[in-house]
């Protein structure tokens, strides 16, 4: 059965939650409903998009308020969300990964583990599954003790493990409707691989998995674990939820792979039917195969036997008995590209390479609501994200459905909470390349919205300043440097052995620039203290703009004799005669930009790291040549915007750091390019 990929591309913002009334009236009465009334909106009978929305706030407050009395007296400051794993020593994925999400998402992480894994980036190299009797003590000492908000529940191994994780939980959601606690939230991650492509599901496990996932709100498969469940379905001749082994599959018959994503999101949809459960399919391999590809094909290509009329055509994904990963997946550049590299014009981005999941509600769990599906057919929502080159996706599917498990209580709807997940992801992901962690996929950056504590702003700033001073000298004494260049050189290096004022150095407009930053910097600083040094340097930078005004000769501050502009057409640098005195050109105005840009940001880090390269590069390059006192003061002030840059530094986000750290690298190439 094929549905029709319905173009739903609303974000996460705009989109009203549809998910409902049907289902919740007709799962109401079972606490092993997966869309119990306790995570439903009321039933709407019009498609009004502000009742509705209304109606479903008031549930969520609702559904908070019976938390707060069912569970506990006290307000709970943060979700309790347990996660059923296996472990993972790398620290990647599994329990680990579990826990790290759950932290970096500001939840309490609860953990009962299935397995203890022997792996690493690399692969798996053993696991010793937990004693069925021995998992079932581990949860009813989480379940007997503390209230599960939310869960996530991924590696189950074996089919034993599967029973005893189903039991537990269909006895644990009995007891919470019982007491009248609301049913925690369900992500099942159906792990059946890992990204090395070792098994981590055996065989008959896999039949078992279909018995647990109906439990779930929603499950997380990746392309070939959807391809297993989609072949697995078609099979079952019990149909959905079928925990008789005596209708297991054919295994002889292995399942056929998506050979492009709209296939695999029709298997996603026949899935998300089937066993009547949310389906967030991960189109992550696609855009894995996609970056490694290029050692692969070159494999590919020496290799007769894995050269398939298949994967010459346009199949995304093939099956590669060679690399050993079953059902495993490779493809080629041509084709591994076609899913995850599209352009996202219903967003209106700019054409970048994308690695878009999707979310499909089967059409029970959806009221029609402003959105384009067809009545009866699964809603299919796309969750954009962009694809990040890296290798580095060990645990990614771990972090995906912790992520979900953690997130929901905290939105709305699923589509709301899956968008927000794929958003965390992208972070995460592209954080990887920085952690150099294991020698082959490495694991995500759970950290990188969180403050970087390994590393000092002016420490590695200076790793960036002094390659520029370099790279400076190396361009004023490099032979094939132009005339003008040159002259410019010569021209600085005169300069410097007379005693002069900064002023001279710069042009007034570029000066006035750094008092706007300054001055900026001065208004969103905190600190009194703060504040007064910035006041203080902005009246000196400003103290200097007269003598600036007539005293600056470079007027081709390009510093070559293309420089255009009436006045000093056709002049070299230092060659103008004065009529330009104190204006911006070229470069200079670049700077000046810049500045303004980043004081609009109203960030104080963003400011100290670009007004540090200016005073600090003066210091560098100028200060020999000025006045004694003139030298302390802007040693003075490059120290004090330095211990405010580390200080802002030390409390940024991972992303906010490297926002500094580029701004201060751009600004520093931009100052070296004025010299
Ligand atoms: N290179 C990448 N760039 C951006 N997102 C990615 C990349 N690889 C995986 N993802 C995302 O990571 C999440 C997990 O997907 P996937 O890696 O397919 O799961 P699994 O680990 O189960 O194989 C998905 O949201 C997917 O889109
Ligand atoms: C215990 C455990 N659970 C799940 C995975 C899947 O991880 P990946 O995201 O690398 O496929 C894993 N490697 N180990």
């Amino acid at each position: 059965m094929a549905y029709e990929h319905a173009n739903v591309h609303e974000s996460h913002s705009s989109s009203q939650s549809t998910c409902t009334s049907e289902s919740s009236q007709q799962h109401a009465d079972s606490p092993l409903a997966h869309d119990s009334a306790a995570h439903s909106s009321p039933a709407h009978g019009s498609a009004d998009r502000f009742h509705h929305s209304l109606a479903q706030i008031q549930h969520h407050a609702a559904t908070m308020l019976s938390r707060t009395n069912g569970a506990d007296d006290t307000y709970p400051s943060r979700a309790r969300v347990l996660s059923v794993e296996g472990s993972d020593p790398i620290g990647g994925a599994g329990t680990m990964a579990d826990m790290k999400a759950f932290t970096a998402h500001g939840v309490f992480g609860y953990a009962a583990m299935t397995c203890v894994c022997a792996q690493n980036t690399q692969g798996v190299t053993d696991i010793v599954n937990m004693e069925p009797d021995f998992l079932r003590e581990q949860l009813i000492s989480v379940s007997s003790d503390g209230i599960i908000d939310s869960m996530k529940i991924g590696m189950l191994g074996t089919p034993e493990i599967v029973d005893c994780v189903r039991d537990w939980l269909v006895d644990l959601l009995h007891d919470y409707e019982r007491r009248g606690l609301p049913r925690p939230w369900i992500v099942i991650d159906p792990v059946m691989y890992a990204k090395s492509g070792d098994s981590l599901l055996t065989p008959e496990a896999e039949q078992e998995l279909r018995s647990i996932l109906p439990l779930a709100d929603i499950i997380t498969p990746n392309v070939p674990e959807l391809a297993a469940l989609a072949h697995a379905g078609a099979h079952t001749a019990a149909g959905i939820g079928a925990a008789d082994t005596a209708s297991a599959p054919d295994t002889a018959s292995t399942p056929t792979m998506p050979r492009t994503w709209d296939e695999a999101v029709n298997m996603a949809c026949v899935v998300a039917q089937d066993l009547g459960v949310r389906v967030y399919a991960k189109a992550g391999m696609f855009a894995l195969q996609a970056s490694e590809n290029h050692a692969a094909d070159k494999q590919l290509a020496n290799s007769e036997s894995n050269t398939t009329d298949a994967c010459e055509a346009e199949s995304a994904l093939q099956c590669n008995d060679a690399c050993g990963v079953e059902p495993a997946m490779q493809c080629n550049d041509a084709c591994g590209a076609e899913p995850t590299m599209q352009c996202n014009d219903a967003r209106g981005v700019e054409p970048v390479m994308q690695c878009n999941d999707v979310l499909v509600e089967p059409a029970a769990l959806c009221s029609e609501s402003g959105s384009s599906a067809q009545a009866g057919s699964p809603r299919i929502t796309t969750l954009y994200g962009p694809r990040v080159e890296t290798v580095n996706v060990h645990g990614t599917g771990d972090s995906l459905s912790s992520s979900l498990a953690a997130l929901r209580p905290r939105f709305l709807d699923w589509r709301e909470t899956a968008q927000a997940a794929k958003d965390w992801m992208v972070g995460a992901i592209s954080g990887a390349n920085d952690l150099h962690v294991g020698k082959g996929h490495g694991p995500i950056d759970f950290t990188w919205e969180s403050a970087p504590t390994s590393r000092l702003f002016t420490d590695e700033y200076w790793g960036i300043l002094s390659q520029a001073a370099a790279q400076h000298r190396d361009g004023a004494h490099n032979p094939t440097a132009t005339q003008s260049q040159q002259e410019s050189a010569s021209h600085d290096a005169t300069a410097h052995n007379a005693t002069s004022t900064l002023a001279s150095r710069y042009p007034a407009e570029y000066l006035e620039a750094y008092v706007h930053a300054l001055i900026a910097a001065a208004s969103e600083a905190s600190d009194a203290s703060d504040r007064a040094f910035f006041i203080h340097c902005a009246s000196n930078v400003s103290a200097q703009i007269p003598a600036a005004a007539t005293g600056y000769r470079h007027c081709a501050y390009d510093g070559d004799v293309t420089h255009t502009g009436s006045e000093h057409d056709g002049k070299r640098r230092g060659e103008c005669s004065g009529e330009c005195r104190g204006k911006c050109s070229g470069k200079c105005s670049t700077v000046s930009d810049a500045l303004r840009a980043i004081a609009d940001q109203h960030s104080l880090g963003l400011l100290a790291a670009a007004l540090l390269p200016h005073f600090w590069i003066a210091s560098l390059e100028y200060g020999p040549t000025l006045a004694d006192s003139e030298a302390d003061e802007l040693s003075d002030i490059t120290a004090h915007i330095a211990q405010i840059a580390n200080r802002e530094a030390r409390l940024a986000s991972h992303r906010d750091y490297q926002r500094m750290i580029d701004t201060a690298r751009e600004l520093t190439r931009l100052e070296y390019s004025m010299l």
